[in-house]
């Protein structure tokens, strides 16, 4: 006998848009500082500081997709194997009535080791941080608002 089950996601239709970041990391103790991207004029959320990534796509594993955001964006050749899970945000769009209606996932990851120095490749701008500078960018005007819920956790790799 089967049964009908309701839909665990009523609000949508599709599986939510998975989306991959970097807390790349140099440095220890108060000198360990973290990498931030301007995210260029013109897009979603253009002009904002976030966590380097993009999203993942059909067929790639997650780690795979952020060692070839970091690629594409940085010019850096990162291996997946060294890429740790850290956090994770969500944005639930039935909540915040964002215009896509799809819900998001970004996962973030901790990276402290790749070849290479980052270079902003698409013209966007990027910044090394400490504790004091990534709390202070952590607000709705600077990062956008997945970011800034992973601040707490990625601050973690900062020194007070
Ligand atoms: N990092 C981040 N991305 C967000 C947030 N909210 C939100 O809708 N996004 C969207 C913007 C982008 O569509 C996507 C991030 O992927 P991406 O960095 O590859 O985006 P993009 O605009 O460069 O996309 P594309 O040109 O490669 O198609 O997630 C947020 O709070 N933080």
């Amino acid at each position: 006998m089967s049964a009908t089950l309701a839909s665990p996601l009523p609000h949508q239709a599709s599986a939510p848009l998975l989306v991959v970041a970097a807390a790349l990391v140099a440095g220890e103790g108060s000198e360990a500082r973290l990498l931030l991207q301007q995210r260029p004029l013109g897009k979603h959320h253009g002009g904002l500081w976030e966590f380097p990534g993009g999203k993942v796509e059909p067929g790639e594993t997650p780690a795979a997709a952020l060692a070839r955001e970091l690629a594409e964006e940085l010019g850096i050749a990162v291996d997946p194997a060294d890429l740790a899970p850290l956090t994770f945000a969500v944005h639930e769009a039935a909540v915040t009535g964002a215009t896509s209606g799809r819900d998001l996932v970004l996962l973030l990851y901790r990276c402290a080791a790749w070849r290479g120095t980052p270079v902003a490749e698409e013209g966007a701008a990027l910044q090394w941080v400490d504790g004091a500078a990534l709390r202070s960018l952590a607000i709705p005007e600077t990062m956008p608002p997945l970011d800034i819920a992973l601040c707490i956790t990625a601050q973690n790799l900062l020194g007070a």
